[in-house]
């Protein structure tokens, strides 16, 4: 592992498995089971394990975008893995692609887009929850994504600047969807996320208004099986609603 590198340190008790992030550094890594020398990371590849001051042995492994959302610190609620994985195959986010979001939240949308695409550009307008999401962006060892603190709409407002996508994951989202045709180059995608059913239908009808096409709303539903000796089936506890999702396409 490199140095100044983030690194999911995951261990078994009692047939579960712990995990921890921690960083390549010369500190060490405390925990319930013992001292973790993270300078010894240095020499561990992805994939090898380290060994605890108690014995306890641990998986070396570089973190994914579904353990930062599972780990990191959050300032809100962030995006679901589901809806987020209708983003980017609704609107066919990909490696060249040049993306605006807003806003940043705990960064945990701009962590999966930066996994994908070449350049993100993330808008959070509370000061203090920037520095919460930078950190996070930083352990998931992103430099192609820039958290920038400020309004979003004023962004889009001025134009200047030319996106291949832009996404919107803020309060008052239908009011920007006028604004966001003038950020966005030819063919490129609006995606919307819309806590209640009232913000959706706004955006939707702002983004046909707006002289957007190929406009669509969608909810995704989750549904986990619980497996057991006794039988298989869907899982009580489960992803209720989270938003819904509207594409609208320069
Ligand atoms: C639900 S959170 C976003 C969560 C984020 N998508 C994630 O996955 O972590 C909404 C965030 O938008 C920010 N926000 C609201 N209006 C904004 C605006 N006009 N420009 C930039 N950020 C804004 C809020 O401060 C809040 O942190």
């Amino acid at each position: 592992m490199k140095e100044n590198e983030t690194v999911l340190l995951r261990t078994r008790h009692k047939d579960k498995f712990r995990e921890y992030l921690t960083t390549v550094s010369g500190k060490q890594f405390h925990c319930e089971f013992g001292i973790v020398e993270t300078a010894e990371l240095r020499d561990i590849e992805p994939g090898g394990t380290i060994v605890s001051h108690m014995g306890q042995q641990f998986s070396v492994i570089r973190p994914r975008a579904p353990d930062m959302f599972r780990l990191a610190k959050r300032t809100g609620a962030p995006i679901m893995p589901k809806d987020v994985g209708q983003i980017i195959s609704h609107a066919g986010i990909n490696s060249s692609d040049r993306i605006l979001e807003a806003g940043t939240g705990s960064g945990v949308l701009a962590i999966y887009l930066g996994s994908v695409a070449k350049e993100v550009i993330s808008y959070e307008i509370r000061e203090d929850f920037v520095e919460n999401a930078r950190a996070n962006l930083s352990m998931a060892g992103l430099s192609n994504v820039e958290v920038r603190c400020g309004d979003i709409v004023d962004v889009m407002r001025q134009g200047t600047d030319f996106f291949d996508a832009i996404v919107l994951d803020i309060k008052d989202s239908a009011e920007s969807v006028k604004y966001a045709c003038s950020s966005l180059l030819d063919g490129g995608f609006l995606v919307v996320y819309s806590p209640f059913i009232e913000q959706a239908k706004a955006v939707y009808l702002e983004a046909v208004g707006a002289g957007f096409y190929s406009v669509h709303t969608l909810e995704c539903m989750e549904r986990e099986l619980s497996v057991s000796e006794r039988g298989t089936r869907p899982a009580p506890a489960r992803v209720g609603h989270t938003g819904y999702l509207t594409f609208a396409r320069k």
